[in-house]
């Protein structure tokens, strides 16, 4: 049996892959590599260059791989981006995931994981928010995740496709192993803007926003190492395998660090004090969002192992070493 993975030259799920492999799965990727890299696919995993939303391509892996279960990433993730390419978004997120559901039930594919979003809830009104918080978007990237947990719901009732969609807080960190990380040019992630500044790479940075009411005044974010991410995925397979139901699960730690902390926290690992600047706040933003995890832990039995800010910087930083060494040699 092998899980498809889409999306699996990406930051998420290059860490999904490296996971799979080390639980002895089988798994084969499908990436367009507009924002993924191809080596970030271990050699030993087949790479199909191409659109997860493409009929004929998927009706064509389905033919040729035993596939049962589908992880599923692709996607444009910026969420200022949306806001200037709405229909750019609503069609690679949300009518390709129809495109692919369809595939996925024409071929008989049983389970599906999704990548949905904290940006699902918008602004929350309650912190720790929990998975039956109302739902309003403020954005389209938001939007376009939701409206496919919509479908999902409608497809499971309707088909023998069972679903776990996770809503993913801040991914943040690298793999403990030093095999992948954060890898995008242009990242706009807090973790990784820091974590460049201390190195150097960029000359310093902006803290969007001071008069949030929160503590210190900049906003609150749940971080969640990326390899603790993975493992829910293998949570929600198993859970899956066993005939569990449908689900809807936040991912996060429970708690939130402000924008202030988490530069701290890099200044304090990487002993390098370099230049912050505090701006004005970036539209969008909500002050807090932190997740609820009790539906994880109960119904997946998932636990984190890496839940602690400095290891999730210590291992961004030592990842962005080693991609700044690729990046000069050219690899
Ligand atoms: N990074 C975060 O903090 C975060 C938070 C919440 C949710 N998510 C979700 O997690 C998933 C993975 O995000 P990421 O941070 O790894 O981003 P990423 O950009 O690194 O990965 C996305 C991958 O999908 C591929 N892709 C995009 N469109 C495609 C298409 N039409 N056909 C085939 N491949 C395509 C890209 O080439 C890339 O490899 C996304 O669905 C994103 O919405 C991420
Ligand atoms: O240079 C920077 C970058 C970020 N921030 C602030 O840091 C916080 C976190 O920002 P960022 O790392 O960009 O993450 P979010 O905007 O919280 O969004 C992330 O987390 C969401 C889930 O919560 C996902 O849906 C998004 O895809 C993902 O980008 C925000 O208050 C930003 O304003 C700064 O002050 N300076």
């Amino acid at each position: 049996m092998t899980i498809l993975v889409t999306g699996g030259a990406g930051y998420i799920g290059s860490h999904m892959t490296l996971e799979l492999l080390d639980a002895g799965e089988k798994v084969v990727v499908l990436d367009d590599l507009s924002t993924g890299f191809r080596w970030a696919v271990p050699e030993e995993v087949p790479l199909i260059v191409g659109d997860f939303g493409d009929a004929a391509l998927l009706r064509d892996i389905f033919a040729r791989h035993d596939v049962q279960s589908i992880i599923h990433f692709a996607a444009k993730i910026v969420v200022p981006e949306s806001v200037a390419d709405p229909l750019g978004y609503y069609s690679n997120n949300t009518a390709k995931a129809r495109a692919l559901l369809e595939a996925a039930v024409e071929a008989g594919v049983k389970r599906i994981i999704f990548s949905s979003t904290a940006a699902v809830y918008g602004d929350p009104e309650h912190n720790p928010v929990t998975e039956d918080e109302s739902l309003k978007p403020v954005s389209p990237y938001g939007r376009s995740k939701l409206m496919v947990e919509w479908m999902l719901e409608d497809v499971s009732r309707a088909h023998d496709l069972a679903y776990v969609a996770l809503r993913y807080f801040n991914v943040a960190g690298a793999d403990p192993k030093g095999r992948s990380g954060q890898s995008t040019p242009k990242a706009t992630h807090l973790i990784k803007v820091a974590v460049q500044a201390a190195l150097g790479l960029r000359p310093g940075m902006q803290v969007f926003g001071t008069d949030y009411p929160t503590p210190d005044g900049t906003c609150l974010r749940d971080y969640i190492h990326v390899t603790d991410l993975a493992r829910a995925h293998l949570d929600a397979l198993r859970h899956l395998r066993g005939g569990g139901e449908s689900l809807v699960c936040n991912c996060g730690y429970a708690h939130g660090f402000s924008v202030l902390e988490v530069i701290e926290t890099v200044k304090r690992v990487s002993g390098v004090d370099f230049p912050v600047e505090f701006a004005g706040r970036r539209p969008g933003d909500p002050a807090a969002i932190v997740a609820a995890n009790d539906r994880i832990r109960s119904r997946l039995g998932w636990t984190p192992r890496h839940d602690d800010l400095e290891t999730i910087v210590r291992q961004a930083l030592d990842w962005e070493r080693k991609l700044a060494v690729r990046n000069e040699s050219g690899a």
